[in-house]
């Protein structure tokens, strides 16, 4: 419970009208989630204006508004702040409420279009093995400690965020690493967050059907580091043609790391093989059990952050040799007849393009790539035939399938697909819509030494479609399937 007066203390207020001193019990964004004594805060979404839901929310119990605009009629008994931006306000009330949390533990955010679950999570288990308490928020799941808890966005809403890191805090967490998506930057949900450093891996082409071009999802990304503070760090991959655009307007320290230009963090991929590459990291050798350029270049990231953070040069390389791969990331299995299976979450050209050429550079070509792909429905259909085209120009055969089509029609995502591919490769691709058929004509058409990338879906347990989440998982469908 917490006074009103004291919740508003950061929030930029254009009128109140009623009264100031009442206490809160509670603070919701969804109407239906409201109960006696909650601060409602109406929000304009993407699908309705959360301040239709004004006098819905009175009637279950809220005893204050915060909203843009105020209602025609009002309720005497109720108290109505209007502010200039809701999710702005909802972020720094949320703040308030859980205690500050992000000021009482070391805040790191990792933004990009790819990489973000990967060094978050690596992060996790490098202080996790140095024997510290850390907190993760990640696409895959939220850790408190050694809690686990499920999760349904990358960056979820404030409320959520500041009610697990105030849980971090309680429960002695030292960090918190934290993926901080384009869609959260934009709708506000980490702002009045305390970051002592953010990290930038990539922008590449995704999400263009809610931020409409790619220098608007640009900015969304760079708006994370123009709001760090002067004490925070900002670390940049230089490899990136947008790595130091990010960091034009950061009051933050800035660092760099790469594979390809001059950074403080320098990597260089000495040798790779299936289990593992050796990297000269700084003038040093280390042997890494992740593979492909990117993941190089995630590791230099992580091994920036420790080193920020103040783990030693030695004591951090060694934890990175220690590092091991993230769930639904380049997962291998190995069937009975020698057909590898790699299930990997690459869900944008540029990730597919990564993994398929990292399996292509270490592969010996005596043996087919089959590749198993689909893109998801309701979001951006522009990366659809790029994807198609990559995994039809640099696979032998690839086996097109749905992923995720939501309220789409399926077969009309397996068109655009398909509409990327040139002529010359049209004999190596098929369209199976059932993805367990897909990946099942996968592994009867693998022989020996064979190799069968599923993409897009990683760790995901589900295939939602029309908005029902039916139980689905790649590895595990795959590894079945081995077997016979
Ligand atoms: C497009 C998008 O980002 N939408 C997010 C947004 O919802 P919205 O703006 O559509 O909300 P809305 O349905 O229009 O409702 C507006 C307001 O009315 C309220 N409402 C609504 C109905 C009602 O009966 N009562 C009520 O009060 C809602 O609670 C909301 O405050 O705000 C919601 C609450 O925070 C989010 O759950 C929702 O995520 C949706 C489910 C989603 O799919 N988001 C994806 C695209 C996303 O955020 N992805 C990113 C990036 C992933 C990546 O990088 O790959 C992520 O961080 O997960
Ligand atoms: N640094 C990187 N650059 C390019 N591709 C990468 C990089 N790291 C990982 N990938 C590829 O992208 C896929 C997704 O990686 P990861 O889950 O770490 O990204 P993310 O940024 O968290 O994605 P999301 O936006 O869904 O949260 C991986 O399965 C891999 O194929
Ligand atoms: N966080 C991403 C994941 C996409 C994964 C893919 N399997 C899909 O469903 O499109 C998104 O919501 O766009
Ligand atoms: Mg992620």
């Amino acid at each position: 419970m917490k006074k009103l007066k004291d919740i508003l203390n950061k929030v930029e207020i254009k009128s109140l009208v009623g009264f100031s001193d009442l206490m809160i019990e509670a603070i919701a964004f969804d109407s239906r989630r409201v109960k006696q004594g909650t601060l409602f805060v109406a929000q304009k979404g993407t699908v309705v204006d959360g301040h239709h839901f004004i006098e819905q929310a009175i009637k279950q119990g809220a005893i204050a508004i915060v909203c843009q605009e105020l209602p025609s009629v009002l309720n005497q008994e109720v108290t109505y702040i209007q502010v200039l931006d809701s999710d702005e306000a909802l972020a720094q009330l949320a703040s308030y409420f859980y205690g500050n949390p992000s000021s009482s533990l070391k805040l790191v955010g990792v933004t990009g279009t790819n990489g973000k679950t990967t060094i978050a999570t690596l992060l996790y288990d490098l202080f996790t093995n140095l024997g510290y308490k850390v907190g993760l928020l990640s696409t895959v799941k939220i850790v408190v400690g050694s809690d686990v808890y499920e999760t349904s966005h990358t960056t979820p809403d404030s409320l959520t965020i500041n009610f697990y890191l105030n849980k971090m805090v309680n429960e002695g967490c030292d960090y918190c690493f934290m993926e901080v998506s384009s869609h959260g930057i934009v709708q506000k949900r980490t702002s009045g967050l305390e970051f002592a450093g953010g990290v930038f891996t990539n922008l590449t082409h995704d999400h263009l059907d809610y931020h409409h071009t790619f220098s608007e999802y640009r900015n969304a990304k760079k708006i994370f580091f123009d709001q760090l503070p002067s004490k925070a760090f900002a670390l940049t991959n230089v490899d990136d043609k947008n790595g130091l655009y990010m960091l034009q307007n950061t009051k933050a320290k800035i660092l760099t790391y790469g594979l390809k230009n001059i950074a403080d963090y320098k990597g260089q991929i000495l040798e790779s093989q299936f289990s593992g590459m050796l990297m000269k990291v700084n003038q040093q050798d280390v042997w890494v059990q992740l593979i492909g350029n990117f993941n190089a270049s995630n590791l230099l990231a992580v091994l920036g952050v420790a080193i920020n953070m103040g783990v030693e040069l030695d004591e951090a390389l060694l934890q990175l040799s220690k590092l091991t791969s993230v769930i639904g990331r380049f997962q291998y299995v190995v069937g009975a007849n020698k057909v590898t299976a790699i299930v990997d979450y690459a869900h944008t050209p540029d990730a597919l393009r990564n993994v398929i050429e990292t399996i292509n550079s270490i592969r010996t070509y005596n043996e087919k790539l089959i590749t198993v792909v689909g893109c998801g429905g309701n979001r951006d259909k522009t990366k659809r035939p790029e994807m198609g085209q990559i995994a039809s120009e640099l696979s032998n055969r690839v086996i097109f399938t749905s992923d995720n089509p939501r309220f789409e029609d399926p077969y009309e995502i397996l068109e655009q697909i398909e509409a990327g591919v040139e002529l010359q490769h049209t004999m190596k691709t098929i369209v199976v819509e059932d993805r367990k058929q897909a990946i099942k004509l996968a592994c009867q058409e693998a022989v020996s030494g064979d190799i069968i990338l599923i993409a897009g879906k990683g760790h995901e347990t589900y295939q939602d479609i029309k908005g029902e989440k039916g139980h689905f998982n790649d590895l595990e469908i795959v590894t079945e399937f081995l077997k016979q």
